[in-house]
């Protein structure tokens, strides 16, 4: 076990000087909870002898004297060590979200969101159960019993052997219910989530459900999760209602010893009515350290693997990273010319995706790329970024493996609109900002307007400050597409990579932007991913993609002259404009 939470000990040592002050409160406050109770034995044979109020009242302003001093250094107590466990779960929280900030979207695709955000949520609150209240359970069960136990077997030895015998089994108790608690609590946790993802999804998809009248079936469904839901909770209620009794029993046990054999003790003058008084008292205080030590069991058992899934995800270093850069390319100026060279690439999963490409690009120059779904098309855009990674040499950027650049430089150079289109619940001016946080108003509607949405824009309420997603106005799907284009755009890229980034705006919407565009992309290097050939047709060159392969590439004028794939679009595409005018 120690050796599983190594990874812990950085975290400790940070904050060892807080532990260890916690830890000097947490024996004053146990040394004096363990002179209470002979103050009280005092305090009651001192009235055989002196039975007057001021006999009372010292007593009294003794035990009110300790109360605070014992009060005060359990307030610091608490406050220093679970305080210092925050600390390293705000730490650990930061490492932890800064080490998946830098991996690769294939990382994602590895790990569940779900499994990510549950390490990331319940199992550092785990550790941090682990490094403060059990922590300092244990060591408070530790100290108050090494401070009782002396003056306990002062008192009577025989009677402390008894006494004591039962209370090892309330911890037992605590663990052994602690630990069905736990796993009934995670079923329950784990149906809580299906319910609200549940809900969530008819929520979002309330369109969809409503078109296809499955409002009844929904609510069936929502209704047979409620039940499962329920009656994971009413068996939890059952351990719960099954502990508490069961505990007393046991403590009841304890105490009905302590009373038997102590009142023989006092009927046979071995101890006074004082030291069984004392005695009762340290009983009672004994009661809750006891059945802490359960419950730390549980919370270092569950704290411990804990430690060990949070490990497994901070070990993981980006596979994607610096280590092949030359440090001396960080400023350099990247020109934009791009050389696919013999590139065959393969995903963690699956066969061969591309298969021996060759291709260049000159910097200033635009390639359109078409070809059938699943071609590889936004795959050999992927490499550029090095969102995926190709082979050492396979793609060069001004003539270098691409790998040489440190990744902050050349994916500073490009500005990618992907296929999927995602912003962010913020304001449409963060949103086409978001790659230049520092742009200002005019540069992000001048953005904006290249990309034929700013007009659109400064009719929402709230302009540019209008807030996007869950929160605020909901984009259609051309909309979204253009506030990517401005996003992509704003960062001034020397190489723009479009992902079929106009497939959901009309043809005349498509032809603005593009106009924009070629005003804007003079001089750079442009990569259109496109379906339509009017979107190609005004590249310079256009390669066709099919199963992995370059299987075509040329002007607009040479496909359609040579007859393939491209020219067969093209006709297909225009007998469809025709229809359509018709
Ligand atoms: N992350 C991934 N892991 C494994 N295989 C993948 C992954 N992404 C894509 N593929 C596979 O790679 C192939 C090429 O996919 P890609 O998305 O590059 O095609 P595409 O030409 O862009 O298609 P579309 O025009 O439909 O967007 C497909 O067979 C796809 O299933």
């Amino acid at each position: 076990m120690f050796n599983r939470l190594r990874p812990l000990f950085p975290y400790l040592r940070r904050y060892w000087r807080s532990f260890a002050w916690g830890c000097l409160a947490l024996v004053i406050y146990n040394c004096t909870k363990a002179v209470l109770p002979l103050i009280i034995g005092r305090a009651v044979d001192g009235l055989r002898h002196d039975l007057s109020a001021r006999h009372v009242a010292l007593y009294a302003s003794l035990l009110l004297g300790l109360a605070v001093v014992s009060g005060t250094f359990l307030y610091l107590m608490r406050q220093i060590i679970i305080g210092a466990s925050r600390e390293i779960e705000f730490d650990l929280r930061n490492d932890l979200f800064a080490n998946l900030e830098l991996q690769p979207p294939s990382f994602f695709q590895r790990h569940r969101t779900g499994d990510i955000m549950a390490r990331s949520t319940n199992d550092l609150s785990a550790v941090r159960q682990l490094l403060g209240p059990a922590i300092m359970y244990a060591a408070n069960t530790i100290v108050f019993t090494a401070a009782a136990l002396p003056f306990m077997m002062r008192i009577s030895p025989h009677l402390t052997l008894v006494a004591f015998l039962p209370l090892p089994f309330a911890s037992i108790l605590v663990q052994y219910f602690g630990a069905k608690i736990h796993t009934r609590f995670e079923r329950i946790q784990a149906m809580f989530s299906d319910i609200s993802a549940q809900a969530e999804e008819n929520f979002t998809g309330a369109r969809l459900i409503r078109a296809f009248a499955q409002e009844e079936a929904q609510i069936a469904a929502f209704e047979e999760s409620n039940r499962e839901y329920i009656r994971r909770s009413l068996l939890l209620a059952r351990l719960m209602a099954m502990l508490w009794p069961t505990l007393e029993l046991v403590l009841g046990l304890s105490l009905m010893i302590t009373l038997l054999v102590g009142g023989r003790e006092v009927v046979l003058h071995h101890i006074t009515v004082g030291q069984f008084t004392s005695y009762n008292v340290y009983m009672v205080q004994l009661t809750w350290p006891m059945i802490a030590i359960g419950w730390v069991v549980n919370l270092v058992q569950r704290g411990t693997a804990s430690v060990t899934r949070i490990h497994a995800l901070m070990i993981e270093k980006p596979a994607i990273d610096d280590s092949n850069a030359d440090a001396s390319l960080k400023d350099v100026a990247i020109q934009g010319d791009i050389t696919f060279d013999h590139l065959r690439f393969t995903y963690a999963t699956g066969p061969e995706v591309l298969h021996d490409i060759s291709l260049h690009v000159p910097a200033g120059s635009s390639l359109a790329i078409v070809g059938p779904t699943g071609a590889g098309k936004s795959t050999l855009t992927a490499l550029i970024p090095r969102l995926q990674d190709a082979d050492a040499g396979m793609v060069l950027i001004d003539g270098r493996p691409i790998a040489s650049y440190p990744l902050a430089t050349l994916r500073g150079a490009i500005g990618t609109v992907p296929q999927e289109t995602f912003l962010f619940s913020a304001t449409i001016h963060d949103n086409v900002s978001f790659g230049v946080p520092g742009a200002t108003r005019d540069e992000v509607v001048e953005a904006a307007r290249v990309a034929h949405i700013a007009d659109e824009i400064l009719e929402f309420p709230h302009g540019f400050d209008t807030i996007v997603g869950e929160r605020g106005v909901t984009l259609s799907g051309g909309q979204k597409q253009r506030t990517a284009i401005a996003r992509a755009i704003l960062r001034d890229p020397r190489i723009l990579i479009l992902d079929d980034a106009l497939a959901s705006v009309d043809t005349y919407t498509e032809e603005q932007i593009l106009n924009g565009l070629r005003t804007v992309m003079q001089g750079r290097t442009s990569i259109l991913i496109a379906h339509r050939v009017s979107t190609a047709r005004s590249a310079d060159r256009i390669a066709v993609l099919v199963d992995g392969r370059v299987a075509e590439l040329g002007t607009h004028d040479e496909l359609l002259a040579r007859g393939g794939y491209y020219a067969e679009l093209a006709e297909k595409q225009s007998l469809e404009q025709e229809l359509e005018a018709v």
